[in-house]
């Protein structure tokens, strides 16, 4: 033993009798701080730890490796130490993940450079979001002076021989035991109830981290047997993530469990708590009185709405916590579902910890550092009119931290997915822009945009190719890319990442003036292009074409979280942006009956004919289409004959509007353009079969006819 040991393990005891965790930076070049760890991890190591860095360098045979990108695979277990190498990259989110699977008396080492050297430190996880060519980071700046002015972290400063003064811990009076907190007891009352109780209600509980949410569904679901319920249902994204409920619930029954299995416990009367994955139970459909869906913002949304439909109760957990950026997302989005089609739903939450003590200063700290509970502004905007909002150009880098607290909040509030990764992004890219707009002061509304393309024209040619791909430059590069046209890679855009409007103040003209003015800020420092990405829906849809863009692209695949398409939309600055955008638009008039065939057959029809509706029709009927049309209208013609022209009058000005005035907009789509044949529209609800199917497009087509004569 070295004299500058420190006995860590009987401080990790001493935390854990607190119910606490502390963050331990260690600074100072990277061989001086490893060789410091060495001589102070004993062997055997007192708990069960990770090393983030390479294997080779790890500081203790006992600490398993692991790469920060495979930070998800740890969620859900415990952990007593966390060794981040710092110098091998601090992906924010891999870092929050870990950080919260640190059980009581849990420590965390961090190895960085000296925190005065943060702000220009070239972390190596910078070139995969395009960071590296960036010269100062404001992200790490302000972590840096986050951490200096915590008082619950412990600096060590390496090269160091002297024994490091841990703080002085008074011993509770009780010691800290994970035991269900009264949050968590008034949670498994409300959910026996739910069990119990009348149809169609369901409940939606979040939390954050380690609160016993899962336990207490466990919990629950044992209460539900033991009170006569004969089979409740759970699932979640995985198996693993229902490990926690099952073993709760085993230990509830004890004593009346005449089977026991990982995904089954069944009890001596033959009732059952069942695991079944997601598509396993929207296939086979059992019957249960109860279905309890864990970690519920991981399962897409048209999921979790056909689970919601599919049983008599259904509670739906969550966590959000906002590194993996779902959580917060999940609540909001599916509230939306819920209202409509269950609008006798409950909110529960959990917000006391069970994992560690409510002094622990570990969570708040990490929780500062990457804004995990950021949530938007309350303020509203004037009601009915623009007065009163001011828009202005604003920068996340120089903002009062309350103030990027709100802000950042804007963000994840209103986006399924946004990270601390995002929050890095905002900060440090040096392509980015940001407006916000204000009422009295406080934000309302943030949009957040990153110029793009400016690629010289060998490089550009080559994206196009399909042969180079660059960090950064999504847009760009995308209609470069799918439209094999180097001219979107070569002009220079402005993306608009993410635009947000407080709830509150939504519909009174914001979002389009912030967008006003990245437009003409854009068009005054000479960009060819304004252009977005996002996850399309209707509403969106007409939100951008309200502020002037118009569909360019329409991904072939929805994104697996949400289940939406990716929907791109520009407008050109100046006449080769025009140029570009035209082009792009063309190509998609002639792909899209094609594109729609093959891989839009799950797009809704709303979204679908929105997209139609905002490209120039190009249909045009010759007197012989007439002449069949007339015919099948009238019923001298068959369907099958006529389908071709049934497709091309889909696609003449105003024809798709007013199919939907007739509300045979469902139809007509799965029919005429998806071209499904009569016995999937029949399975499907869309009609009874082919003849009253039939007879129902007839009757559109005679309405179009008397409506449109020029058809
Ligand atoms: C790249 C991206 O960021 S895409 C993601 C956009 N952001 C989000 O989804 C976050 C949640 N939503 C929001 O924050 C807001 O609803 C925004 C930013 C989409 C729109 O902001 P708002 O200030 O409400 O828009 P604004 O009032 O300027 O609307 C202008 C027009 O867009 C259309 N529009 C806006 N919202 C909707 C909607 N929900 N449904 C239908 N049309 C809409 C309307 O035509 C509206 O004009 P109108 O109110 O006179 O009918
Ligand atoms: N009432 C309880 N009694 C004993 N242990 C509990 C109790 N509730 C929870 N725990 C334990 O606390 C830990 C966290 O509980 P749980 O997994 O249910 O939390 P969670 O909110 O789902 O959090 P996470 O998302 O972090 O997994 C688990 O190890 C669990 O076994």
């Amino acid at each position: 033993m070295t004299t500058d040991t420190t006995d860590w393990s009987a401080f990790a005891q001493r935390l854990a009798r607190r119910g606490e965790r502390r963050l331990v930076l260690v600074e100072g070049p990277r061989p001086e701080a490893l060789a410091w760890l060495r001589r102070q991890l004993p062997t055997p190591l007192w708990g069960a730890g990770l090393w983030t860095g390479p294997a080779n360098d790890r500081p203790h045979p006992a600490l398993m490796p692991v790469a920060p990108a495979r930070a998800r695979d740890w969620l859900g277990r415990e952990l007593d130490l966390l060794v981040w190498d710092g110098w091998h990259g601090n992906p924010p989110d891999a870092l929050a993940a870990l950080a919260g699977t640190l059980r009581a008396g849990g420590l965390l080492f961090w190895l960085m450079p000296p925190l005065a050297q943060w702000p220009t430190f070239d972390d190596p996880d910078y070139a995969r979001t395009g960071l590296d060519g960036a010269d100062r980071h404001p992200f790490a700046a302000r972590m840096a002076a986050l951490l200096r002015a915590s008082d619950s972290l412990i600096r060590v400063v390496c090269p160091t021989r002297v024994p490091l003064a841990l703080p002085v811990l008074a011993e509770p009076e009780t010691p800290f035991r994970v035991a269900a907190t009264e949050d968590q007891a008034r949670l498994v009352t409300a959910l026996v109830r739910f069990g119990l109780g009348r149809r169609r209600r369901p409940v939606v509980v979040t939390a954050d981290r380690g609160r016993g949410k899962s336990a207490a569904l466990g919990l629950a679901a044992a209460q539900l047997l033991r009170r006569g319920r004969s089979r409740i249902l759970v699932t979640g994204p995985s198996p693993d993530s229902i490990a926690t409920l099952m073993r709760h619930a085993e230990t509830a029954l004890t004593g009346d469990l005449a089977e026991v299995g990982p995904d089954r416990l069944v009890t001596a009367a033959g009732a059952e708590i069942r695991y079944q994955p997601v598509p396993e139970l929207l296939a086979l459909r059992p019957p249960a009185e109860v279905l309890l869906v864990d970690e519920a913002a991981a399962i897409p949304p048209d999921r979790l709405r056909a689970l919601l439909l599919g049983w008599p109760r259904v509670a739906f957990c969550s966590t959000v916590h906002g590194y993996e950026g779902s959580g917060r997302g999940f609540a909001i989005r599916f509230r939306a579902t819920l209202e409509t089609e269950t609008p006798h739903w409950q909110a529960l939450s959990l917000s006391q910890p069970v994992r560690w003590a409510g002094s622990d200063p570990l969570e708040p700290l990490i929780d500062r550092l990457f804004l995990l509970s950021a949530s938007g502004s309350e303020a509203t905007g004037p009601a009915g009119s623009e007065g009163g909002v001011t828009v202005e150009p604003w920068s996340p880098a120089g903002a009062p931290e309350a103030e990027l607290a709100e802000a950042f909040g804007l963000l994840v509030d209103a986006h399924y997915r946004t990270t601390p990764a995002d929050l890095r992004q905002w900060l440090d890219d040096p392509a980015a822009q940001t407006w916000c707009a204000r009422v009295q002061g406080r934000i309302v509304g943030l949009l957040w945009a990153a110029r793009e393309g400016g690629l010289p024209a060998p490089l550009a040619e080559a994206v196009a190719q399909g042969r180079r791909r660059l960090r950064g430059h999504l847009l760009a590069q995308s209609l470069a890319c799918h439209g094999g046209l180097a001219e979107a890679a070569r002009g220079r855009m402005l993306r608009v990442v993410r635009i947000a409007v407080a709830a509150g103040a939504r519909r009174q003209g914001i979002g389009q003036r912030l967008v006003r003015a990245a437009r003409d800020w854009s068009a005054r420092a000479g960009l060819a292009v304004l252009g977005t990405s996002f996850g399309a829906t209707p509403e969106l849809l007409r939100f951008w074409q309200s502020c002037g863009l118009a569909v360019v692209r329409i991904g072939v695949q929805r994104e697996a979280t949400s289940g939406e398409y990716p929907l791109q939309m520009a407008t050109g600055l100046n006449a080769p942006g025009q140029s570009l955008v035209a082009t792009l638009r063309q190509r998609l008039v002639r792909h899209w009956p094609d594109l729609l065939l093959r891989h839009w057959q799950a797009m809704a029809p709303e979204l679908l004919v929105s997209v139609l509706e905002d490209l120039p029709a190009d249909g045009q009927l010759e007197p012989l289409d007439q002449r069949d049309l007339q015919g099948f209208a009238h019923g001298h013609r068959g369907y099958d004959l006529c389908w071709p022209v049934l497709r091309a009058l889909s696609r003449c000005p105003g024809v798709l509007a007013r199919v939907r005035d007739q509300g045979e907009l469902p139809l007509w789509v799965a029919a005429v353009l998806r071209g499904r044949d009569w016995q999937a529209l029949r399975q499907d609800g869309l009609c009874l079969g082919q003849r009253q199917g039939e007879a129902r497009l007839r009757s559109v087509v005679r309405a179009l006819l008397a409506q449109a004569p020029e058809l």
